[in-house]
């Protein structure tokens, strides 16, 4: 018989993870704790924007006309335990108020909500990022709290999906990893991804540690790849070398790779910064100095990309306070594609601005309800235009291809000053040069 599965919290790893598990041809049933995001799920909607999800939503959550009906919501734990022959636990891991580690109250939640209904062979499958060693922590909690015993079981299989690219990535991963203590386990989880495998997705079996720190060590590679190349950027402003240039060059070399070379105002989100930070602390609490000394630097190089993104701003007006300035700030998510403003360097440097006195107004294709929602003090427009009317200079944040296209003549007209400042490194010089704007970036010269 097919392997019925349940998805366990449904946010954005969560939403997708069960809409992709019902494409890939299972049952399921997903359940998380917020009503409203249930009914919502309910209604095929996204409680987020992840382009392409809600099209798979309707193709199969209960109800739609023409849907498979494989997608169901609960909110009632025994029902999950009764349905699932395998549980991945999608649930939030976030930094700890006022610390590094990672909080892993939610995870201990889901599970000792899950495992009492566990009553026959089951696995439990940890998607969410964890500090190594809590898999380990949780089998066991797992079995002493499940009536099945050591028929329920758990295994650990990190995701990589990136915002924006969610449903692409579950659906067709660049590879697959599982932490297993059994045959049987890592049987169930071949049959799972038997789809993605079978179209070529690489399929690496390991033990619980690897597989955590298989996670938290891509993510810290991804984050250091972004924390060198700016810090390349200052070597290239102190000696009057061009970044982008720089990066085009290098990346050439198969061994260094073009991608996420691109300098600017550092990363954020609900991962990286966070997953980072978590790292950090479980590297001190093990003993791995150097791990914890190098990961620290690339925290500080990326945090100090925004303080530099806010002096920039000011030189460029001249040197002194914000106070009576017009500051126009073109996108507020992390990245484009997301509505997402979890530690969104975007917001982050808006917000340093207008806490010195500048009037900040801005403007987002897909985040302004979330940031109003964070940072309400904000000016905020309906359009890029309406930003930009009365400005005294541009602030480019959000690399969204709607600013890609802008036409910047029609800008000129409406700013107080011809005066840009990308980011993010993803406009176009020449062109915004041409209309008479003086456009400035980090790690490149000035004109
Ligand atoms: N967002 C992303 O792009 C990726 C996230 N991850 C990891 O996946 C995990 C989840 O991340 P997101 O989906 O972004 O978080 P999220 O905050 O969007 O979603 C988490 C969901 O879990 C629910 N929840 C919390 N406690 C629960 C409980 N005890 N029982 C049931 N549901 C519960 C919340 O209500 C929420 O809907 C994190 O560990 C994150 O690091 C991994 C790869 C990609
Ligand atoms: O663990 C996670 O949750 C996920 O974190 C990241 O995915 P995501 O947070 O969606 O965003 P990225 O595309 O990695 O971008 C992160 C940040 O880095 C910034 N960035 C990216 C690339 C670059 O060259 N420069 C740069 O500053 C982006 O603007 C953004 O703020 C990873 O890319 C995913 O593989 C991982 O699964």
């Amino acid at each position: 018989m097919a392997l019925k599965i349940t998805v366990i919290g449904t946010g954005y790893l969560g939403a997708t993870h069960a809409a992709a598990m019902a494409e890939l041809g299972f049952e399921v049933l997903a359940l998380d704790v917020v009503r409203e995001k249930i009914e919502m799920l309910e209604r095929g909607e996204t409680p987020m924007y992840e382009p392409g999800l809600e099209e798979l939503l309707r193709r199969h959550v209960a109800g739609f006309e023409g849907s498979s009906g494989r997608l169901r919501f609960t909110q009632d734990w025994a029902e999950v335990g009764a349905f699932g022959d395998v549980h991945f636990v999608c649930v939030n891991t976030p930094q700890k108020r006022g610390e590094y580690a990672c909080d892993m109250s939610y995870v201990e939640s889901a599970i000792a909500s899950l495992a009492p209904h566990l009553e026959r062979p089951a696995l439990v499958v940890g998607k969410s990022t964890v500090p190594v060693g809590s898999a380990d922590r949780l089998a066991r909690t797992i079995t002493e709290l499940a009536p099945a015993g050591e028929d329920a079981e758990l295994a650990w299989n990190p995701e990589f999906l990136r915002e924006g690219f969610a449903v692409q990535d579950t659906l067709h991963p660049d590879r697959i990893v599982v932490g297993v203590r059994s045959e049987r386990a890592e049987r169930t989880l071949r049959e799972v991804y038997a789809g993605p495998v079978g179209e070529g997705s690489p399929f690496v079996v390991t033990d619980f540690p690897t597989s955590e720190l298989v996670k938290t060590s891509a993510n810290s590679f991804l984050a250091t790849k972004i924390s060198f190349i700016n810090a390349m950027a200052e070597v290239c402003e102190a000696a009057g070398g061009d970044v982008a240039m720089l990066a085009e060059a290098i990346g050439y070399d198969d061994r260094i790779g073009k991608k996420f070379l691109r300098a600017g105002i550092g990363f954020g989100g609900g991962c990286l910064p966070k997953d980072i930070r978590a790292f950090m602390a479980r590297a001190g609490e093990l003993g791995a100095d150097q791990a914890l000394t190098f990961l620290r630097e690339i925290d500080s190089i990326n945090m100090r990309q925004r303080g530099q993104m806010v002096e920039l701003a000011r030189q460029a007006l001249g040197g002194g306070s914000f106070l009576g300035k017009r500051v126009a700030v073109l996108g507020a998510t992390f990245k484009p594609d997301s509505d997402d403003v979890r530690d969104s360097p975007a917001l982050n440097v808006a917000g340093q601005i207008h806490l010195q006195g500048g009037q900040v107004t801005v403007y987002d294709p897909k985040g302004m309800d979330n940031a109003r929602r964070v940072f309400p003090t904000l000016g905020y427009a309906d359009t890029a235009l309406d930003a930009v009317r009365g400005a005294d200079v541009v602030l480019h944040l959000t690399e969204w291809r709607e600013f890609r296209e802008l036409d910047p003549a029609a800008l000129g007209e409406v700013a107080t000053a011809r005066l840009i400042l990308d980011g993010r490194n993803a406009l176009d010089p020449v062109l915004w040069r041409k209309a008479g704007w003086t456009y400035r970036a980090m790690g490149r010269p000035t004109a």
